[in-house]
């Protein structure tokens, strides 16, 4: 059969929330002509809720994180979403002996984070070099020794960065926790948790159909990319099914995973000032394991922290669906989030293994005569092709040239999603905002001039040349 060929002036490849603010702005600008396309047979990327146990869950993203103006919060008024109080204090503590008081090293926990935060401010205000989350803990005085100070540390940072302080650089831990924090104006600072029924991409499903009609054929679901071919002069995509699309620009929106990975492929291959800032730079995996049970046996907190005597992260945080749903509404749904190796280490179990080893802990929580779950669900987001984690953290050692570099374009393919956000990596704000810059830009490349976008052909450091010392020379 001969090969489809569609022809359109800006290709957007994702149909997540960036892709569709993207292409929103486009037509706000007057650029009618973009196809969007994008693996799945719906909208929504990252935002993506299913069945379970009765219920509309949400297998990706689930709060509202920074209200004020944060764009969120303005679709989410805009449409109307369900949303409700969410309260992090709100906390029961276990261990596998069963209830434990956790309250002090949750509350010594949270004062030096908050002064790690302050640390790191000082820091880089003075233009000292970025350090590890963890030496900003440290140098503020906190040492977790006890299975309980690190289950806290565990569910005050982890459970939100989706990896280690270890790994995590604290400067930008501080840039990213100030910038759902304070950006948005007043009263900002705090979060909603979305149990619309409709689903969390609702809001975003219906900005897309204020541009797309029924049926629009530049929808193109359900259509896998598998290579970019790009240069100075235009892009062409190739898809699984063998078609290709010519179009004058591309504005990618695949996670960093994606990135990362060779699902989709580049000719030529990006270059190397590329590569670093995407390689340097970490997609991150937030596993929640989603757990119906035959009745509630648990805390009626919204949260429980559970400290596991031998490994940081084991099954650590849980959240009470019963304490969100209007009462008497849900299904028992009692479910827990692992973060990072212990992600990786239960998408690679079966699940008949997972249920097994969940059961165990619930019944050192509880008490031996805990059934095991009625339901149980686990999304392999590290696993997907389409997504490879779930969403980026910014490591120790990626510069601010690194990230620039990561999302300049690249010929005329230019790069939007939560990734590429400075300040809101990791959130659907920092998907929406990068989105509609990219869709501006891309707008002015058509309708005037391309802005000029700032990368480094070598990142360098000013003060001080790494120089090394023969092994020899100290023998
Ligand atoms: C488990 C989880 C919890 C989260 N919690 C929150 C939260 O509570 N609050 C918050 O603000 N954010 C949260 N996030 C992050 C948020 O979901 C993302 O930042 C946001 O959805 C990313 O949008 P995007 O458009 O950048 O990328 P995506 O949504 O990933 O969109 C990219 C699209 O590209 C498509 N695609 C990939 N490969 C191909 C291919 N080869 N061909 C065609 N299409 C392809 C994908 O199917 C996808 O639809 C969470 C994410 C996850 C996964």
């Amino acid at each position: 059969a001969p090969t489809k060929t569609t022809k359109t002036k800006v290709a957007i490849l994702g149909g997540g929330a960036a892709g569709i603010s993207a292409a929103k702005e486009l037509v706000a600008n007057g650029v009618h002509d973009f196809v969007i396309i994008e693996a799945r047979d719906e909208l929504g990327g990252r935002a993506h809720n299913l069945e379970f146990a009765g219920y509309q869950i949400e297998k990706g993203c689930n709060w509202v994180q920074g209200l004020g103006t944060n764009p969120i919060y303005e679709l989410a008024k805009k449409w109307d979403l369900d949303i409700v109080e969410n309260n992090y204090d709100d906390l029961a503590f276990y261990d596998n002996h069963g209830k434990i008081n956790g309250t002090k090293a949750y509350n010594d926990f949270n004062d030096a984070l908050d002064a790690s935060y302050d640390l790191a401010e000082n820091r880089s205000k003075t233009h000292q070099a970025d350090i590890s989350s963890r030496a900003a803990l440290d140098l503020v005085g906190w040492n977790p020794l006890k299975p309980i100070e690190q289950a806290v540390e565990y569910y005050a940072f982890d459970w939100e960065f989706a990896e280690d302080p270890d790994v995590t650089s604290a400067f930008y831990a501080y840039v990213g926790e100030d910038s759902y924090d304070g950006s948005f104006g007043p009263n900002s600072d705090d979060d909603k948790f979305v149990i619309d029924q409709r689903g969390f991409k609702y809001i975003f499903v219906q900005e897309a159909k204020q541009y797309l009609k029924e049926n629009d054929p530049r929808l193109m679901l359900s259509t896998t990319v598998t290579n970019v071919k790009w240069s100075d002069k235009g892009v062409t995509i190739s898809t699984k099914d063998g078609a290709k699309i010519e179009a004058d620009y591309a504005i990618t929106t695949f996670s960093l995973g994606v990135l990362q990975n060779d699902d989709v492929t580049w000719t030529p291959e990006m270059p190397d000032w590329k590569r670093v800032g995407v390689f340097g730079f970490h997609m991150a995996t937030y596993l929640k394991l989603f757990l119906a049970w035959d009745h509630q046996f648990w805390d009626d907190n919204q949260y429980t922290v559970y400290a596991d005597p031998a490994s940081r992260g084991f099954y650590n945080t849980w959240q009470n669906f019963n304490a969100f749903f209007p009462k008497n509404k849900t299904s028992n749904i009692f479910y827990v989030t692992l973060t990072q190796d212990q992600a990786y280490r239960i998408e690679a179990m079966s699940d008949e293994d997972i249920k097994a080893e969940v059961t165990e802990v619930v019944r050192g929580m509880y008490g031996k005569h805990i059934n095991p779950p009625v339901d149980m669900f686990v999304p392999r987001w590290h696993s997907d092709p389409l997504f490879r984690g779930t969403y980026s953290n910014w490591p120790i050692g990626e510069l601010e040239e690194h990230h620039k570099n990561m999302r300049a374009p690249m010929g005329r393919v230019w790069f939007a999603g939560e990734a590429m956000s400075r300040g809101f990596y990791g959130y659907l704000q920092g998907a929406w905002i990068t989105g509609s810059e990219t869709g501006t830009n891309v707008a002015k490349c058509i309708n005037s001039k391309c802005p000029k976008q700032p990368y480094y052909p070598k990142v360098v450091l000013n003060n001080e040349k790494p120089h090394f010392v023969k092994r020899e020379e100290w023998m």
